[in-house]
């Protein structure tokens, strides 16, 4: 596939490239999202979803079951084990074997055969980050258009700037071998072509972008639109006047497009919206298995202030062997006096806190995964979903809790599901300095009803039956 755009971006299919570009776009966004150091780290949800999209080197590893929600009687549901059996163009399935797709993911084996039917199926989809949406409705876009026609057919919606680019991205690997298939950006930055109509098969935006180009400067025709995907459902309805731009493109549209709705989380907002968007549709959902606390241990320990958290973890070190740890905190200004600490201690430490922008996010996320740093200090902006195997020890150094100084048992079960990975066995430990910490730490324990246990880190013993 050939990408068009002005700025001569689009055309970049180089990871690296990709991530100095991402950089420089975030320089300003950060700048206005400071929230001063020793406030809570609020992560960025776009952001996070950039970031374990770009970290992540291959599908979720989680197990899950699919639900079928509703479905068009006339229209039978069969799923597919091997991309042959959808009769793809055969130069796509080869763009889909070059990227190391060998199999259909859990999703694509059901959603493909769907959104690759005729008469075309509206679809609404939903299942975590990771599960392989994208792959899907990308191989569906490249799929449909028709090369014959130098008009847009193909409609795809992002939440922002940088997905749009990573959407691209995907459907620039996959039709690699298919040159003829033409993709345009519709995001900031990019001027519209003037008098002439857009002659790419694919449109990859952000609402407000299509909005100009496709009703207000009318550079394509809405009603040739014959595939409609509207992507991150979820975020798209957190960014303020995205949703209201998605209705007024979608009313555009033609009556026999087809219609794709995804998300990764599945509340009532999400599905109140995709009723209006997606008329008719099959939803599935991919119900993700209870993250588990099975194979991780969880202690406590009690602690006088800041200093003597510290000497815990000092401790645990000294007594026990430890692949790599993360250490999370509830805020930045925490995070470097404790990684300050720690270096000084000869240990090397990594920081990630939501004052770095994206890209350098992912070079700190790269550098530990590669094992270059044994502990990452960090806040609540570590995405949900990134992995690293050798991680044998996650330590709360504050306890997680939301607006009301209550226990974020989400949170928790996120923070500690970072370690005791892939089947392995894990430790966490908790660092207790005041009541209000305590009281969080027991409603922890009784909400998943699994031991916390007491330990004393000062007793070397102690710390040595925390081996597992
Ligand atoms: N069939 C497949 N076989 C192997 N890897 C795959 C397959 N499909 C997708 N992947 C890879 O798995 C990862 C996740 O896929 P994808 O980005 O499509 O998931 P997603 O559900 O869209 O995630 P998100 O919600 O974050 O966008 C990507 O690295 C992708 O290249």
């Amino acid at each position: 596939m050939s990408t068009a755009t002005s700025g001569g971006w689009g055309t970049l299919s180089n990871e690296k490239e990709f991530s100095s570009m991402v950089s420089k776009l975030n320089i300003e966004e950060n700048a206005e999202k400071e929230t001063g150091d020793d406030k809570p780290d609020i992560p960025d949800a776009a952001d996070s979803s950039l970031i374990a999209k770009i970290f992540r080197k291959g599908l979720t590893n989680d197990k899950c079951s699919l639900e079928v929600q509703r479905k068009d009687p006339n229209n039978p549901l069969y799923s597919v084990k091997t991309f042959e059996a959808l009769k793809l163009h055969p130069d796509l399935l080869r763009g889909v074997y070059a990227m190391g797709f060998n199999v259909p993911s859990k999703i694509q084996e059901t959603t493909l055969p769907i959104l690759l039917a005729n008469p075309p199926t509206n679809l609404i989809a939903q299942s975590q980050s990771g599960t392989g949406k994208t792959a899907a409705f990308v191989l569906a876009m490249l799929s449909r258009v028709d090369t014959s026609k130098n008009f847009v057919q193909a409609l795809c919606l992002s939440p922002t700037y940088e997905l749009a680019i990573q959407t691209g991205e995907v459907a620039a690997k996959m039709s690699q071998y298919r040159k003829d298939i033409q993709l345009r950006f519709a995001v900031r930055g990019e001027e519209a072509p003037k008098d002439t109509k857009l002659t790419e098969h694919i449109v990859i935006g952000t609402p407000g972008k299509v909005l100009d180009w496709g009703v207000k400067f009318k550079v394509f025709d809405m009603k040739k639109i014959t595939v409609f995907v509207l992507d991150e459902a979820d975020l798209m309805i957190a960014t303020q006047g995205h949703q209201d731009q998605c209705h007024r493109i979608h009313k555009q549209l033609s009556n026999k497009c087809q219609m794709m709705f995804f998300s990764a989380t599945y509340g009532q907002e999400v599905m109140e919206f995709a009723e209006l968007i997606v008329p008719n549709p099959t939803i599935l959902r991919l119900k993700r298995e209870q993250e588990s606390l099975e194979n991780i241990k969880q202690y406590y320990v009690r602690c006088a202030n800041h200093e003597a958290k510290y000497a815990a973890i000092t401790n645990i070190y000294g007594g026990i062997s430890i692949g790599q740890a993360i250490i999370f905190c509830h805020t930045r200004k925490t995070c470097s006096w404790l990684s300050a600490k720690m270096s000084q201690d000869g240990h090397s430490v990594a920081i990630l806190s939501g004052d770095l922008n994206v890209e350098q996010r992912i070079a700190v996320l790269d550098r530990f995964r590669a094992g270059l740093e044994k502990v990452l200090i960090t806040t609540n902006v570590l995405s949900r979903g990134i992995d690293v195997e050798q991680v044998t020890i996650v330590v709360n150094f504050d306890m997680p809790k939301d607006g009301e100084n209550k226990a974020d048992c989400d949170t928790y079960l996120h923070r500690i599901g970072r370690t005791g990975r892939f089947g392995k066995s894990g430790i966490a430990v908790n660092l207790i300095d005041s009541e209000e910490s305590m009281t969080i730490c027991k409603d922890i324990e009784r909400h998943f009803n699994k031991p916390i246990l007491k330990i004393d880190t000062d007793n070397p013993e102690e710390i040595e039956n925390i081996q597992s």
